[in-house]
């Protein structure tokens, strides 16, 4: 891994904080083993059947279908049935990006499912490509008979035995409801919520599900029913004998092979897709790096986050500080002086950030910088150095090496920057702009996102625009991609430090806007890719701090100004309730 890598950085964060990067949570969604308001189902229950029927119409004759997000366009059919899928679909909703898929949210959500209520880690691989149609028919339904049953999870790439370990794993979980299926689990006339009749006694991932069916004391009405035509559970399980299932009757076998056969089903994409490697916990991560403008001030933002073991106390005493080389004149990377913020204090998440980090045994610590730059020096490359001050050296991270000069982090371009703060987002209703982006419900929002990008004096572009996507819209009935041209702007931003502003107009109606920046010059296009929208002028605020600078040669590296505070953590869920609020 070598920062920075968008899909890797997305993901990761995904997974292992739960979140994106305004801080808008999807693991508090599941996470602990949660049950739905209302209907008291079990969120994690949903969102793994949800991935399982996504896969399910995998063909693996003709390697098409597998988990490619194609489940939100059948949702009608009798073998998606229930509200459960409905409510899932909304929650993943807001959660897809450029590099982030509907299918890997699906993927994610499955493995946060299982391990909140107790279940294994299933490794994470991402790189799944969202279909936008629906494909055909496949997921098993209750009153298919045995052969049925085996040719649509041998389609999916499951011999006999894999089918019976993969129904086990997937109904240790949840249940039947009786708004879906009255005739297995009869309605409470007095209630306006389904009955659901769990698969087993408890609502964690564990084998009960598989010693109550042996022992005989299932609840399961997959196996219970008196109507032997919808007792598919019983028909799978017993298929061999039972054998599989007296397999799973141990504890640790049940978690290990639940593991390896649902890290198959959610792995099982179609066959011109190539997952990553297996996205891991980084141990050390720079986010949120933007060199940008923010009230007037060329400034360098970024984050670093530190795992920290739950079961240790963090050293109260540590510093980190970030440090940096001039891009230009005199002390160009470093030739003369390095330049340096103050020590940040800790600023540590919750331990439940997300099950996955929590099981392996951490949280995070995160120390985030501001410093301002001069626009005739600019910034080439930084680095952290973290200092226990407890008698050790400290430790640098300068991008895969913790030791020595290494790369840093790069800044790889100041000719075009993107000014979220001084940007905006409108949200107009008045169907005036909405002959473009209707969404089929018929509910006509749009949201103008007027940007503002920097340009570099000297660069002289003969064109500033953004390549605008946004996947995140309400039941997927499309992608927004949109190119958008960005005019120079004197009158609403007077030309500053250097460059001159752009601003353009972005039409949407999505969740979730990115876009990549583009300034054409003679020579060559200069491109910031990836820029998140998702706070804007809603950034909170942070003046920068003051800036020391050293020899580089050598010497302690003191430091003369304010630290930053607290102020990010307590404005970081307002700004993120404030832009929930208005996502109608
Ligand atoms: C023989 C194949 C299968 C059949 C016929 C089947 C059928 C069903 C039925 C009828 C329900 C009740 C749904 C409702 O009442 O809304 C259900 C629930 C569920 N199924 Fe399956 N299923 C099969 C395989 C699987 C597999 C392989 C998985 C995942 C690995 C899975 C995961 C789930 C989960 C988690 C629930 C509970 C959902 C909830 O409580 O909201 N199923 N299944």
């Amino acid at each position: 891994y070598t920062w920075p890598s968008p899909q890797y950085d997305a993901l990761e964060a995904l997974l292992y904080e739960g979140r994106r990067s305004d801080g808008s949570s999807l693991s508090s969604l599941v996470h602990p083993c949660r049950k739905r308001t209302g209907t008291l189902a079990s969120v994690p229950a949903e969102w793994l059947r949800f991935a399982f029927h996504d896969m399910a119409t995998h063909n693996i004759d003709d390697g098409t279908g597998g988990l490619d997000g194609s489940i939100v366009y059948e949702l009608g059919r009798p073998e998606n049935f229930g509200l459960g899928f409905n409510q899932t679909l909304g929650d993943f909703e807001a959660f897809p990006n450029k590099v982030v898929s509907r299918a890997d949210v699906i993927a994610i959500g499955a493995i946060m499912s299982v391990a909140t209520c107790g279940g294994p880690i299933i490794p994470f691989r991402g790189g799944r490509i969202d279909t936008w149609t629906g494909g055909p028919n496949g997921a098993p339904e209750p009153q298919h008979d045995l052969a049925t049953l085996t040719e649509s999870f041998r389609k999916q790439g499951f011999n006999q035995a894999e089918m019976i370990k993969l129904v086990a794993c997937g109904h240790t979980m949840g249940g039947v409801r009786s708004a879906d299926f009255p005739d297995l689990v009869p309605p409470n006339p007095n209630s306006v919520n389904p009955v659901i009749v769990d698969f087993d006694t408890t609502m964690a991932f564990d084998n009960d599900v598989v010693t109550e069916y042996l022992d005989g004391t299932t609840q399961n009405v997959l196996v219970t029913t008196p109507n032997r035509t919808m007792a598919s559970d019983l028909r799978v399980f017993e298929a061999d004998g039972n054998s599989t299932m007296r397999s799973l009757a141990d504890a640790n076998a049940f978690q290990s092979e639940c593991r390896d056969i649902l890290t198959r089903m959610l792995d099982t994409v179609p066959r011109d897709v190539t997952l990553t490697d297996e996205i891991t916990l980084l141990p050390a991560k720079v986010t949120a790096a933007q060199l940008t403008f923010e009230k007037e001030q060329l400034v360098f933002k970024s984050s670093f986050r530190l795992i920290q073991a739950i079961n240790a106390t963090a050293n109260t005493r540590r510093t980190v500080t970030m440090l940096w080389c001039d891009r230009y004149g005199d002390s160009k990377d470093c030739a003369g002086e390095t330049s340096t913020a103050l020590p940040v204090s800790t600023l540590a998440d919750d331990p439940n950030v997300s099950p996955i980090t929590m099981k392996l045994g951490y949280y995070f610590l995160n120390y985030h910088f501001v410093v301002p730059i001069d626009s005739t020096a600019s910034i080439s490359k930084f680095w952290f150095r973290v200092d226990e001050n407890d008698g050790s050296s400290p430790t640098i991270y300068n991008n895969g090496e913790t030791s020595g000069s290494g790369n840093g982090y790069p800044v790889d371009q100041d000719q075009v920057l993107l000014a979220p703060m001084m940007s905006h987002v409108d949200v107009v209703s008045n169907g005036s702009y909405t002959k473009t982006y209707t969404n089929r419900n018929g509910e006509s929002f749009t949201r103008l996102y007027t940007l503002v990008a920097a340009v570099r004096d000297g660069v002289n572009p003969s064109r500033v625009y953004v390549d605008a996507t946004d996947v995140a819209i309400r039941d997927f009935p499309f992608a927004i991609n949109a190119q958008v041209d960005l005019k120079q702007n004197d009158t609403a931003h007077a030309p500053l430090a250097g460059y001159t502003f752009y601003t353009g107009v972005v039409e949407d109606i999505g969740l979730q806007l990115s876009v990549d920046l583009h300034a054409v010059a003679s020579e060559q296009t200069y491109t910031q890719s990836f820029m998140q929208t998702l706070l804007l002028d809603n950034t909170p605020y942070v003046a920068p701090s003051g800036v020391n600078t050293t020899a580089s040669t050598g010497g302690a590296l003191s430091t003369i100004a304010p630290a930053l505070g607290g102020s990010w953590r307590s404005l970081l869920p307002l700004v993120v309730g404030a832009l929930l609020g208005m996502a109608l």
